[in-house]
């Protein structure tokens, strides 16, 4: 028996989300809805009055308004009707979408059941009925209103945009993760740059233009940089704090062996990616060459490894299956006061997400014995890891380039494989680790800043406090 609360039409948009209803949501104080009122009292809630009083001015607005035009857009809006244990919604004739009402129940993001400052559930999950069913759903304006059987009723909403970004009976459309462009050495006809100027403006638009420049390349240099190292690190400052390691905080280097490393000699260094025997690589690296005199070489090499192992798998299947399967163990060991391995005996140089390759961790100087490889797998391993050095040393893949100073760079440690050419003379480098986690974060709040997602975009006006809307996909 279906009961719903509006016709539907056939050609409904797929984003059934009726974005001139926005203006209908009024922002501000109106009265304290009552669900805030029920956190006064509410168990968890531990602010006092006066903090309450300051989420009223921000919570309140956590609901849109009802539409007051009435049915005009009503026509719009996508069908629901209450399953026996699913709510399901049509958003035109050909898409519908499920959601288990205990998932609906916790995910109720009412200022009584998710904390609207610090963003935390509040709602004992535990404490739902597992046979839990609404009392009525209805289609609003912008999103779904749900009625939970209770003494008190609860009424929970949730933003059409929100629904779809997060179905999962069946998934609908979500937004894509954002653009990767794999290169080859042909990206030296154009490299992603900003300059430092502006990386240092205050209203940080030109730190979002540089890291949207790694997320999509992998790698960004930066020009006009005072040849020192205290401009670079408050360069490098502006993406996060710094990761501190065995090799100090901000570091500043040359050939003397001060660290137990061969990044401190005159020597080569193949392509690789950094830290691979932590169980948490870097994210970010930087580099600024400071100055090279008396001597020749020390160019810098550049390699998309994304780009390399989409060939590989392309052209030697199997190889890349190895790669992506086989864990391969690491250490740093140069340091008498340090020692470190990765946790669960390394992992392989491809790793994937959901079909993704999301990271590549590459490093054959630092490679540890290969305890962990099944004997009919040896040689077949090492066929395919000179694959892989053949295609990440092809002069297809290789971009070398010259730094001097006043041009840092920026790799992503987990895409991007760098390396230098051997040198003589005197040769000083700075530069610094970054997070991988700081490195996220602080391109997830530009973004939410500068190229907020539909659904930040649709229910900022009315379900944001502090800044950020509870309804943000992040959370
Ligand atoms: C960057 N800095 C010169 C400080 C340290 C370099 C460490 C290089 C090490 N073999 C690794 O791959 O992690
Ligand atoms: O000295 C350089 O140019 C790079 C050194 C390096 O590869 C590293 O520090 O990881």
């Amino acid at each position: 028996m279906w009961r719903t609360s509006t016709c539907l039409r056939s050609n409904a948009p797929k984003r059934a989300v009726n974005r001139s209803s926005r203006a209908l949501f009024t922002k501000g104080l109106g009265s304290s809805p009552p669900n805030v009122r029920a956190c006064l009292s509410h168990p968890k809630c531990a602010h006092s009055t006066s903090t309450l009083s300051r989420w009223v001015s921000g919570a309140a607005a956590l609901r849109p308004q009802s539409n007051p035009e009435g049915s005009s857009a009503a026509r719009d809006l996508p069908v629901s009707r209450i399953d026996d244990r699913k709510v399901v919604i049509g958003w035109d004739t050909h898409t519908w979408t499920r959601y288990h009402h205990i998932w609906l129940r916790d995910h109720c993001r009412c200022s009584q059941c998710f904390h609207p400052v610090t963003k935390q559930r509040l709602v004992n999950t535990f404490e739902i009925p597992p046979e839990i069913k609404p009392v009525n759903v209805e289609s609003k304006t912008d999103g779904l209103e749900v009625t939970w059987p209770s003494s008190q009723p609860h009424t929970s909403f949730y933003p059409w945009s929100w629904l779809q970004e997060n179905s999962y009976d069946p998934p609908m459309h979500q937004t894509p993760p954002t653009e990767k462009i794999l290169w080859g050495s042909k990206i030296q006809q154009s490299p992603p740059t900003v300059t430092f100027e502006e990386a240092m403006l205050e209203d940080d638009r030109g730190v979002f233009k540089w890291l949207s420049n790694i997320d999509k390349f992998g790698f960004s240099f930066i020009t006009d940089v005072p040849p020192t190292p205290e401009a670079t690190e408050e360069l490098s400052r502006r993406i996060g704090f710094i990761r501190e390691t065995q090799y100090g905080t901000f570091w500043d280097f040359t050939s003397d062996l001060a660290k137990g490393d061969t990044a401190y000699t005159t020597l080569a260094l193949g392509a690789h990616t950094d830290t691979t025997y932590f169980t948490d690589p870097c994210g970010l690296q930087l580099f600024h060459l400071l100055s090279h005199t008396d001597g020749t070489g020390g160019a810098t090499l550049l390699v998309d490894g994304f780009y390399v192992a989409s060939i590989l798998k392309e052209l030697h299947p199997r190889a890349y299956e190895l790669l992506s399967t086989v864990p391969v163990p690491a250490h740093a060991a140069g340091e008498p006061s340090a020692l470190y391995t990765p946790s669960m005996g390394g992992s392989p140089v491809l790793k994937h997400e959901g079909g993704q390759l999301v990271q590549v961790r590459w490093n054959n100087d630092d490679r540890s014995v290969m305890r962990n490889l099944e004997p009919g797998l040896v040689e077949e391993w090492y066929d395919a890891i000179r694959l892989w050095q053949k295609f990440l040393t092809s002069s297809d893949s290789e971009y070398w380039v010259q730094l001097s100073p006043g041009t840092s760079v920026v790799v992503d440690n987990h895409r991007v494989l760098h390396g230098r050419s051997a040198f003589s003379g005197k040769r000083r480098m700075c530069g610094a680790y970054i997070g991988v986690d700081e490195y996220r974060s602080r391109l997830a709040v530009l973004a939410e800043r500068f190229a907020p997602d539909a659904v930040v975009r649709d229910t900022t006006p009315y379900a944001s406090v502090n800044g950020r809307s509870v309804w943000n996909p992040a959370l």
